[in-house]
């Protein structure tokens, strides 16, 4: 028997925009080589390397700690695992902030690193920016609603309801040229305007059901993270309990001899 490996046909972002209205869009954020492995495996359609790191793996009360290279660290162990599914990555706080220039230096590192484009938060306000990296060649994943990295003005992770500047940040966000919109945390029927308002595919998180797909945090999606659940997250698997079981199993076999066994011992 050949072992010829199944096609994979990698998704690309001219794919993945021209979903909209024609397949939902699944999104799962990953920060690693093994999860990756697994999402691409599952077949996600994109693999988000979120500044949510700094919550889920560094520990963080909110992503501003997190820096340019640590998101290009994380880029490029999940690039290793990925062999279909499209990489995008998050630019970080005060990364793109200062001007189109350091948007379009800074965006550039990740697809210099192979990422496929970058996500950057922010509407009407960084509207220069996205379309300074879309002259660039740099496909842009806009976000608009809750943006985490205004968590310091906004007071807290708040749903965000200002249907009129979420609509036009939204267009500005399609206008600069974005491929793609997440939207975080808005009542379904903003997000569900939004997303007939535009033309590109809207991503939603806490956004309801109308939006063109949906991202979730990886530990979010398996019950891995401890710290809170918003009322967004669905748990599709309980594997904080699972691994407290078995590392609890691990202590017990190692502290009654149980463990190693002989078939876990060289001649
Ligand atoms: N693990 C994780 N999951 C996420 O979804 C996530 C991160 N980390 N880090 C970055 C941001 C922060 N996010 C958050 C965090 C908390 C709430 C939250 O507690 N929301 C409340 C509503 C608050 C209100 O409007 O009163 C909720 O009950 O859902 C929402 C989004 C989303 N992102
Ligand atoms: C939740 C998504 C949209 C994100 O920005 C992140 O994981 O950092
Ligand atoms: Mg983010």
């Amino acid at each position: 028997m050949s072992s010829i490996p199944p096609p994979v046909k990698p998704v690309t972002v001219p794919e993945f925009r021209s979903a909209k209205g024609q397949r939902k869009l699944a999104v799962v954020t990953g920060y690693d080589y093994t999860a990756a492995r697994l999402l691409d495996a599952a077949g996600v359609d994109c693999i988000l390397v979120g500044d949510s790191l700094g919550m889920v793996m560094q520990g963080h009360p909110n992503p501003l700690p997190v820096t340019l290279p640590q998101m290009l660290y994380h880029v490029q162990c999940v690039l290793r695992g990925t062999k279909r599914a499209l990489v995008i990555g998050d630019l970080p706080f005060l990364s793109y902030h200062e001007s189109p220039r350091q948007a379009v230096r800074n965006a550039g590192k990740f697809l210099k690193a192979g990422a496929a484009g970058v996500k950057l938060e922010g509407g009407e306000r960084m509207a220069e920016q996205i379309a300074a990296c879309v002259r660039a060649d740099i496909p842009v994943m806009g976000h608009v609603g809750l943006t985490p990295q205004s968590v310091q003005r906004f007071g807290g992770f708040k749903v965000q309801r200002n249907a009129a500047q979420i609509v036009a940040d939204a267009k500005a966000v399609e206008q600069a040229g974005a491929f793609s919109l997440v939207i975080e945390s808005v009542p379904p029927a903003i997000a569900e305007e939004v997303t007939k308002a535009v033309s590109i595919p809207t991503i939603g998180i806490g956004a309801g059901a109308e939006c063109d797909g949906q991202v979730l945090v990886f530990h979010d999606l398996l019950g891995l993270f401890p710290d809170f659940r918003p009322k967004f997250v669905k748990a599709f698997a309980e594997l904080g309990t699972a691994v407290t079981a078995g590392v609890s199993a691990y202590c017990q076999a190692v502290r009654d001899g149980t463990f190693p066994g002989p078939e876990h011992t060289f001649k």
